[in-house]
Formats: structure tokens, sequence, C-alpha cells
């Protein structure tokens, strides 16, 4: 039988849904509505993309959004100078600088310079490594590692115990995704492009994450049957019959995969929605730490 295939679109789509509801009862309420201000820098199409589509998805559950765009020539000084301004700005309850920045700058600086409780993306030091320590809680959690969870925990019941691995080790997904894992008590696993044997590590996995970026990388023959797998990757790949020149596929070959799995989720449709559900949730909460 086929595998369950785990639709983001669908699920982000019910988590919209509910923070647009709690927004309008704050607001009813007299709250403030929650804000978001997101920082770009340069000119990368694929990052003006996702920084739009996040402005939308503000805009549709009434988050405020205040979007800043910097010339890729800005200096460290004057981002931090911003990000800065933002701390102490009160409509401001997230802080969100788009990533990657341009080549030169120090990207650690930049999101430490950001208010813990204003770090809806959760990439400051201190909440990745809170998240990293035992008896510790971070504030916010990386939006992409936490869809992934919110999916894996609505398709597998009890996640502790289980094997999982995790393909690709970056931080923005493969290091935060295995250390949530690890904190639902799940067997983890961290394998990249350096690791020998990839096919017989994920050949173990009753989970598998991969966030490794090589465009159907993992065959069929590679996955445990039954087996959950969530794909970060987004890769594109050349198909001159689409009106944009490419297709998007993920680091699993899902032709193959779906076939042997027990629920999957595709690309695009997976991941790629949740990431913005759950920025817009984690903006949400800010704005409650902040206004009560
Ligand atoms: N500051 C941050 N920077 C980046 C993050 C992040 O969470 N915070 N993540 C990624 C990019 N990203 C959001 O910023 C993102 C990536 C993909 C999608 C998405 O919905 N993808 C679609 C497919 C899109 C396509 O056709 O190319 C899907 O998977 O269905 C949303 C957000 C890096 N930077």
């Amino acid at each position: 039988m086929p595998a369950t295939i785990i639709s983001g679109t669908e699920i982000a789509k019910q988590i919209r849904a509910d923070v647009a509801k709690e927004v309008a009862e704050r607001v009813q309420a007299g709250k403030p509505k929650p804000g978001l201000a997101t920082v770009l820098v340069g000119d990368d199409p694929a990052s003006h993309d996702y920084v739009r589509s996040k402005q939308k998805a503000c805009a549709e559950v009434g988050i405020n959004s205040f979007g800043y765009e910097l010339p890729a020539s800005t200096s460290q000084q004057e981002l931090e100078s911003l990000v800065k301004k933002l701390n102490d700005d009160p409509q401001v309850n997230g802080i969100l600088v788009q990533l990657p920045l341009p080549k030169g700058f120090d990207e650690e600086s930049v999101l430490s310079s950001i208010r813990l409780e204003k770090d809806v993306d959760g990439f400051h030091p201190i909440n990745i490594g809170r998240l990293a320590q035992k008896g510790r809680e971070p504030l916010f959690v990386p939006c992409t590692p936490a869809g992934c969870m919110f999916m894996l925990e609505k398709y597998l019941p009890k996640i502790e115990g289980k094997n999982a691995v995790v393909l690709g080790r970056s931080n923005i997904v493969g290091m935060p995704v295995a250390l949530l894992l690890i904190r639902a008590n799940a067997t983890v696993t961290i394998c990249h492009s350096k690791s020998s044997d990839l096919p017989g590590i994920i050949r173990q996995a009753d989970i598998l994450v991969t966030a490794v970026g090589r465009p159907e990388m993992v065959r069929g023959d590679w996955i445990k049957p039954g087996a959950v797998i969530i794909d970060v990757g987004i890769n594109h790949v050349d198909d001159p019959s689409r009106p944009k020149g490419y297709r998007v596929v993920g680091d699993v070959n899902f032709k193959e995969a779906v076939e042997v799995a027990g629920a999957i989720t595709p690309v695009p449709g997976g991941v790629g929605p949740m990431t913005i559900a759950m920025l817009l949730k984690s903006t949400l909460t800010a704005s409650k730490m902040a206004n009560g």
C-alpha cells in the first residue's frame, strides 16, 4: 500500500486559521495586534520570495508586518543598529533576519543582537544553546524544525524509542531537528555527505528527516518499510516542459519512497508551508509574552 501523504499545506492552513482566530479574539479584547519585522539584506531572489510570502501570511492572519530591505553594501554596524532599533520598538514582537545573509556579514553577531524575547526564528545562540541542554528551555525553536516535529507528532503517536536518522547537519534544520528528536526521546543518528554507507544508516530509520539539498538522492531501497519520512529538501531541477523551466523536488526520490514508506511529506507542499505557519505561531506567542 502506498504511503500516507503528509500534506504540510493542509496542516499549515489549520495552524494559520487557529492563529487568525486567536489574533482576532485578542484584538477584540483590546490587546495590540502582534507585529513581525522582516529584515532582508541583498537581492537573492529566493529570499525576496520567502519574505514576501511571510508578509502576505502575516496580513492574512491579522499580524502587522514591518518590512526592511537593505542593500548588500549595508555594513554590519548598520544592520545591527536596525536590529537594536527594532528591539526597542513596542510594536515589533518578532524580528526575522532572512538567511542566508550576503557574504561578509557576521551572521552569529547579527543573530545575537536580536532580543531573546523577539527571536521568533529561534536562531539566537542562547535559544539554540538552551535547545541543546537538558532541563533548559528555549523561548523559541527554529521554524522549519518545529514544523517537522509538528507533522511528525501528527502521524506518529509515539516518537519515544524510535530510530530517527537526520540527513544533514545545517544550523537552520539538521542540527536543531536532531535536538528536538532527542528531546522527544528518539534514538538519533545524524549523517551527512561524509558519512560512510548512507543507505545502510538510513535503512535503520523509523523516522527519516532529510535536509541535505541533493535532488532525489535518497532512493526507495534505502527506506525501511513503514518509515515516516520528512523531506526538507527544496531543490530546483531543470525541466523545460515547466513554465519556469524547472521543477522543485526534495532530497528523497518520492516516486520510489512512496511505495515503501508508511508516511511521507511531498515537495513542494510539505515542510515549506509549515515553516511560515510556525513563524506566525511564534510571533503570536511573542506578542502574548509582551502584552499578556
Ligand atoms: N530567517 C530564516 N531564514 C531562512 C529560513 C527560516 O526559517 N528563517 N528558512 C529557509 C527559507 N524559508 C523561509 O525563510 C522557506 C523555504 C521554503 C518555503 C516553502 O514554502 N517552499 C515551498 C516550495 C517553494 C518553491 O517552489 O520553490 C514548499 O516547500 O512547498 C517557505 C519558507 C531559509 N532561510
